[in-house]
């Protein structure tokens, strides 16, 4: 019996067919995030350091002195170092990286999540800046489907250009190698966003339902160089609006929480107070009891479950504290999935 063949639109005509058959997306979302190494071994986290520390995003010096130190002095001991810490907190089961294994849930999630919404043809992926799953092997796959509009949603809420601005950087930089290039929307940040505000407060108070209030909430946020935000990086502030509206929305006193930073790289300043210091310094003065949350992060990874689960916690247990609770970052949890859907349905609309 003869078949008839579905019409070719426009678009499925230019579209290579999909690997499951299905018909090309309309809409590509890709979830970024920083990346992370493919195993917890010296060689594979020597690798994702060097392409990381490489950016001159992230490390502003000139390549010609900052080279020559990243590679012989600075990557053989930190790949060590750091890969003992991949170490300790590696999923073998699970995904391996926590940072990667959260990212691909929130991607899978929020594909159903826009679905339900009513919105059609969408496909959403993760993608990492350094390492893989590549931003630009997707934006390649989904070019090759004939997909035409593209949004990237660096999963950081606070604009830094260490961060946000190299993914947006990779991104421009691949559509500049194009011929006929998708339109790419960005969403730049959202520290001030409802929805991610609630799903912080909601992360909260489910803890406290548990465990009760502690005498204080410690807000902790990736840093960066404190010179990098005298010369105009809206970071920092943007760290203090979403720790003054959480605050508010869960009706705390400046004396019942602090912001601080945590991750230092190098000797230069960094922000300012560091996490370490500042809960040492809450022991000593006789705090019991506090709370830790890291409101920076989508995903648990290494920053949060080594060095603030494990290394942070030992400090201020040593100082004198006595409870140390760390609150899970908002990784699955349904408020931030329909956080970011409502952020996509935005920043998609008349699309
Ligand atoms: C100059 C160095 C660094 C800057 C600036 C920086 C900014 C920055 N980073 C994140 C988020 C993450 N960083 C992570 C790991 C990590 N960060 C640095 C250095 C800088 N970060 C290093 C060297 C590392 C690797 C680990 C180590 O050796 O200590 C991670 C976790 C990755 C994982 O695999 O789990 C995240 C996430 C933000 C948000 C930020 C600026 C705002
Ligand atoms: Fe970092
Ligand atoms: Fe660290």
């Amino acid at each position: 019996m003869p078949t008839t063949a579905p019409r070719p639109t426009a678009r499925s005509a230019a579209a290579a067919p999909s690997p499951a058959g299905q018909p090309a997306p309309r809409l590509g979302v890709l979830l970024c995030n920083l990346g992370t190494p493919d195993a917890p071994t010296p060689a594979a986290v020597k690798r994702y350091l060097a392409e990381f520390l490489s950016d001159p995003r992230v490390v502003e010096l000139p390549p010609l002195l900052w080279q020559p130190l990243l590679r012989l002095a600075i990557l053989p001991l930190r790949a060590k170092e750091s890969a003992r810490k991949y170490e300790k907190i590696w999923q073998p089961e699970d995904g391996g990286s926590p940072l990667l294994a959260y990212t691909r849930k929130q991607a899978l999630m929020l594909r159903g999540w826009l679905g339900e919404a009513g919105l059609r043809g969408v496909d959403v992926q993760a993608a990492m800046r350094y390492g893989q799953p590549g931003i630009i092997a997707q934006l390649e796959r989904w070019h090759a489907q004939g997909v035409e509009k593209m949004l990237l949603l660096p999963l950081y809420p606070q604009y830094s250009a260490t961060t946000t601005a190299s993914v947006i950087d990779q991104a421009h930089a691949w559509a500049g190698s194009k011929r006929n290039m998708p339109e790419l929307r960005i969403v730049k940040h959202y520290a001030d966003d409802a929805g991610y505000i609630a799903a912080l407060a909601r992360r909260t108070l489910e803890h406290w339902q548990t465990h009760g209030r502690p005498e204080v909430l410690v807000m902790s946020y990736h840093g960066i160089p404190a010179r990098n935000v005298a010369k105009g990086d809206p970071y920092a502030q943007q760290c203090q609006r979403s720790a003054a509206l959480l605050a508010q929305q869960l009706g705390l006193q400046p004396a019942q929480y602090r912001v601080t930073f945590q991750s230092r790289f190098g000797r230069a300043q960094w922000l300012q107070p560091y996490t370490q210091p500042t809960l040492e310094q809450l022991a000593r003065e006789g705090v019991k009891t506090v709370d830790l949350i890291c409101p920076g992060f989508a995903s648990d990874c290494l920053e949060t479950l080594e060095e603030i689960d494990m290394e942070v916690r030992q400090a201020f247990l040593a100082h004198g504290g006595q409870e140390f609770r760390y609150i899970p970052c908002l990784n699955d949890h349904p408020a931030w999935i329909s956080a970011l859907r409502d952020l996509v349905l935005r920043h998609t609309a008349h699309w």
